[in-house]
């Protein structure tokens, strides 16, 4: 097992292919962890160095208590790049994973050269959404909210027949409530607006058609913030890099070629 160590946590982290390859780091979305990327890999171009790794309070990462910032997300992200001496990254983040990019594109200009914005915008969702989702779960778990959740992350399609699904649902009911709920009250007081108009590195937006949770309008005027080029992937929700990871792959392979050093 691989991991990065920072001031207050053990981050864990899974660094693959060659040490001088290109390197893409991805970042998962809430209440999940790296696995979500399991079925893009090998779909991907050979020779890249691909880095993953679970955030605060998600997967095997240390869960500190409840709020985070996005602050201290974005530092956690720095810390596994400069841990593993990574620069000219290409960036993937998913909803929160997007916003934690956003945030180290801006502060970190030297060490991100592209950046994916992947079912993610600026700004998602209102204070009082999060503070309602926040006070539902510590009061009641995860699970309370898992089916509304789950519909919003797949497609009836995925949901109905893929023999994958109940384990997506496990995946999120095991994330640990401190690191939910942290996770939220960073989201809720992030508004990237103006930090990400002011981008200018490559980006790529993308979004699943039938995402419930930052739909294809909110991504693109993100996109739109930093003269982002979007595409909309068909029949995915708002995790396609599992429902549609042919799609994926080859949004992200075209953009890879046309960012290469
Ligand atoms: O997925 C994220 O990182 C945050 C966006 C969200 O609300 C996801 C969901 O619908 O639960």
């Amino acid at each position: 097992m691989q991991t990065i160590s920072t001031s207050d946590i053990t981050i864990h982290i899974r660094d693959e292919g060659p040490r001088d390859g290109r390197a893409v780091v991805l970042a998962n979305s809430l209440g999940t962890d790296l696995r979500i990327w399991d079925a893009l890999l090998p779909l991907l171009p050979a020779g890249l160095r691909i880095v993953r790794f679970d955030k605060r309070g998600h997967g095997l990462t240390d869960a500190t208590p409840a709020p985070y910032s996005m602050d201290q997300l974005v530092a956690d992200a720095e810390a596994v790049c400069d841990g593993l001496s990574l620069r000219d990254v290409t960036f993937v983040g998913l909803s929160i994973g997007g916003l934690i990019g956003q945030g180290l594109a801006a502060r970190r200009p030297d060490l991100v050269r592209a950046l994916v914005l992947m079912d993610t915008a600026a700004q998602i969702g209102t204070a009082q959404l999060w503070q309602d989702r926040i006070d539902t779960i510590n009061r009641d778990g995860i699970a309370a909210l898992a089916g509304p959740i789950l519909e919003r992350w797949f497609t009836p399609a995925f949901r109905d027949a893929d023999p994958e699904f109940p384990l997506w649902r496990n995946m999120l009911t095991r994330t640990t409530v401190a690191g939910y709920a942290g996770c939220c009250a960073a989201i809720a007081g992030a508004d990237l607006t103006e930090s990400t108009r002011a981008l200018t590195l490559p980006v790529l937006a993308m979004a699943g058609d039938q995402d419930g949770s930052t739909p294809p309008d909110l991504v693109r005027a993100t996109a739109d913030l930093c003269g982002a080029e979007f595409h909309v992937i068909p029949d995915a929700g708002h995790i396609p890099c599992v429902e549609q990871p042919a799609a994926t792959a080859r949004l992200l392979t075209d953009f890879l070629e046309r960012t290469a050093p």
